[in-house]
């Protein structure tokens, strides 16, 4: 793990992992007038990978997003895209990259199939438009009008919109929100692709479980810093094993032992009192083995049972919560 410190030390310098990364941010500061919105936010994408930015509300999110499309000027720090400054689009920049942004600038009295075509006759070598209206399942809307789409097709054609281009990075703000539950999976199974053929993707999104299904690697932001970032199970596993189960009657909760390190919490649940350690001591891929081999022993000098006893990871939305909480200061 890296210290908040250390981060900052190491934020600006370029490093050696950066060569070959379509999208390089190295520090990034961004302010609103006297108001910071990014405070020295660092991440690279690789072509075929998938960084997911997750994060509270206003935590800076769209703000790195936009900086990365050109639209914003650093305040502070480094943005490369291709090895490219992006503020302003150059085009080296502009025709290897798209994006589906929150809130779209669909024009709402054309038709599907006359927003495609008018970004097809725009676009240097652009998809089929009948082919990616199939890819995002618009087929049969083709002859209705923008206005008629619900807020689900609309984000499909958002989508469309992007894929056109054939571009090389792609941001993807919130790109399911309003889908339907087969509109989210079919567009996962879309992005999916996109990665396999080499396609370097920045997704936000306050669905973990999108995250959980297609991020490479994570980061979560808090108030304009990355608070935690790292592939999935590593992210996971710094936060620990919950053993709990139900204190026994006999026990009084003082007398529970410490475990591998971790004191145990004590809940009401309904009408039963729960005991949980959260174990982040030792090899990961043993520390639960050693901790129920513990409180195993434990209980069999007392004689007596723990009840409804359960080991699990800690999830995606534990460490959010936590991060949400201000309670994470460390970079997984
Ligand atoms: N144009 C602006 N002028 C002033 N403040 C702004 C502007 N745009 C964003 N902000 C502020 O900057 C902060 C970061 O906003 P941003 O939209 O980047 O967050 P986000 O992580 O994308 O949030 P959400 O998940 O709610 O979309 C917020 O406090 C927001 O109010």
């Amino acid at each position: 793990m890296t210290t908040t410190d250390d981060r900052d030390q190491a934020q600006d310098a370029p490093r050696a992992d950066d060569d070959g990364a379509a999208v390089v941010v190295r520090g990034l500061h961004q302010r609103y007038g006297s108001f910071e919105a990014v405070k020295g936010v660092s991440f690279e994408i690789r072509p075929g990978e998938l960084f997911a930015l997750l994060g509270t509300n206003g935590a800076g999110k769209t703000t790195t997003i936009e900086t990365l499309e050109g639209f914003r000027r650093p305040s502070a720090g480094t943005v490369r895209v291709f090895g490219q400054d992006p503020f302003g689009q150059p085009a080296g920049v502009r025709e290897r990259t798209n994006a589906v942004l929150q809130g779209s600038g669909l024009l709402e009295d054309l038709s599907v199939q006359e927003t495609m075509s008018v970004a097809h006759d725009l676009a240097a070598d652009p998809r089929p438009v009948a082919e990616v209206l199939d890819l995002v399942g618009l087929t049969d809307k083709s002859r209705v009008a923008v206005r008629q789409l619900s807020g689900g097709q609309k984000r499909r054609l958002d989508l469309a919109l992007a894929l056109l281009t054939r571009p090389e990075v792609l941001y993807l703000d919130e790109p399911t929100t309003g889908m339907d539950a087969e509109g989210r999976i079919e567009t996962w199974r879309i992005i999916q692709g996109l990665k396999r053929d080499g396609t370097a993707v920045l997704l936000t999104t306050h669905y973990l479980e999108e995250a959980e299904r297609l991020a490479d690697r994570l980061a979560i932001m808090h108030r304009g810093e990355i608070r935690v970032e790292g592939v999935l199970q590593d992210v996971l596993a710094g936060w620990g094993d919950r053993v709990s189960f139900v204190v026994p009657d006999e026990v009084s909760t003082g007398d529970l032992p410490a475990v591998l390190g971790a004191d145990p919490v004590v809940e009401t649940h309904g009408q039963e009192l729960w005991a949980t350690y959260t174990v982040t001591e030792g090899d990961m891929a043993e520390r639960a083995h050693h901790a129920l081999a513990a409180l195993m022993a434990w209980a069999g000098d007392r004689r007596t049972v723990l009840r409804r006893l359960q080991v699990r990871g800690a999830s995606l939305e534990d460490v959010f919560l936590r991060v949400a909480d201000g309670a994470a200061d460390l970079v997984g």
